[in-house]
């Protein structure tokens, strides 16, 4: 005969620990569970949540499914349904910025392809679901415009000035606006003028994530920006080589020093698969940057591999692209999804007290 069935309310108790991915707080209490059906041994549940963990779905519905299987009797059959859940994000930093996380993408040292992976991290969260902007402060080389295929210039309308839709990431750069070669020799004050204005003057509209690549090195838009805005915290991207990682713990520092929290460290170039033979070689080293993060106690988020097509899609404008391939994507999905679910864990520890809104 068939199993004893379940009742609503075991249902209703097992459900009570699941978190939101986004706030950290029990889905419950945020009226986040629309639906729960029980028929016998079957459970139909329906959660709404929202596009900022679209990453971390998936991830989701499967932690409610084991949850229940094995807290309830005789293995239930669940089925759970994700609908999306519209929660704007609260303007931060006293600019007129709303987005529910603004993440610094930083190197110790250049070149190291830290614009290939702030604009990584940028188009895989927008491909997730995500609403992502995406900030290139790197005055000294931004090549976030070229990395995307588009020299359009921003328009300005109502005094703000709107980013560039490159589908359907919102794009603001340096290089759009300031002849090539003048913003080099910019320093303090205007790298301070020229980032406020580019955080408070866009009309970055509701953004789930602001992800800024950084100068690399420097101080100065660190500083700027911890004072400006409260920066959910920064990536740190490296190479596997001794040189870079020794700057990559100086940017760490750098960070720390203006109270930044750091996100997770990426080692890029982590080795190239000759096409060829197949065969590995670690041109920088070998897992240095894995390491390293364990060392300074800090979360490692991913390695890239060095990839001929990473460097021509990058050269093409063809960003997107790389999570059209087989080769490629899973490296850049894995760091995309490493932080945001460090963000969700974060969150589930220290869950922010709920705001009350004031009629
Ligand atoms: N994993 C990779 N495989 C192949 N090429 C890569 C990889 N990562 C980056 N590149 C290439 O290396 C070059 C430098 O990358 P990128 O501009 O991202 O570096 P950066 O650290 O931002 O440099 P800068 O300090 O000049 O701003 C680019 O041509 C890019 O396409």
């Amino acid at each position: 005969m068939s199993a004893a069935s379940i009742n609503r309310e075991q249902v209703d108790g097992a459900l009570k620990t699941i978190a939101d991915p986004e706030t950290g707080r029990p889905l419950w209490q945020l009226d986040q569970i629309r639906n729960i059906s029980v028929h016998g041994n079957e459970i139909e549940i329906t959660i709404a949540l929202t596009s900022y963990s679209a990453p971390l779905w998936q991830d989701t519905r499967e932690h409610i499914i084991e949850h229940l299987q094995s807290s309830l009797p005789d293995k239930p059959t669940v089925k759970v349904e994700i609908v999306p859940l519209d929660r704007p994000a609260e303007p931060i930093g006293g600019i007129g910025l709303t987005a529910k996380s603004v993440i610094a993408v930083g190197s110790g040292k250049g070149g190291v392809g830290k614009s290939t992976i702030a604009v990584a991290l940028a188009c895989g969260l927008q491909q997730s679901g995500c609403k992502v902007g995406l900030l290139d402060a790197d005055v000294y080389g931004p090549s976030v415009p070229h990395l995307l295929g588009t020299t359009e210039r921003p328009v300005a309308t109502d005094k703000k000035l709107q980013p560039i839709d490159v589908q359907g990431l919102k794009m603001m750069s340096m290089g759009l606006i300031v002849p090539p070669g003048e913003a080099v020799v910019w320093r303090g004050p205007m790298l301070h003028g020229a980032i406020t204005q580019f955080l408070r003057d866009t009309n970055w509209g509701d953004l789930d994530y602001l992800i800024i690549d950084m100068p690399p090195g420097t101080g100065d838009i660190s500083l700027t920006l911890s004072q400006l805005i409260p920066l959910t915290g920064a990536v740190i991207v490296c190479t596997p080589q001794d040189v870079a990682l020794l700057d990559a713990v100086k940017a760490v520092a750098m960070f720390n020093k203006v109270n930044i929290p750091i996100l997770g460290v990426v080692e890029n170039m982590s080795y190239f698969l000759c096409p060829d033979n197949g065969k590995r070689y670690d041109i920088f080293g070998s897992g240095g940057a894995r390491r390293k993060a364990e060392e300074l106690g800090v979360p490692f988020l991913g390695e890239v591999p060095i990839q001929i097509k990473i460097r021509e899609r990058g050269d093409a404008g063809d960003s997107f692209g790389n999570f059209a391939d087989q080769e490629a994507a899973p490296h850049f999905q894995r760091i995309c999804y490493s932080l945001t679910k460090n963000l969700a864990m974060q969150k589930a520890v220290n869950p922010p007290l709920p705001s009350l809104s004031v009629l």
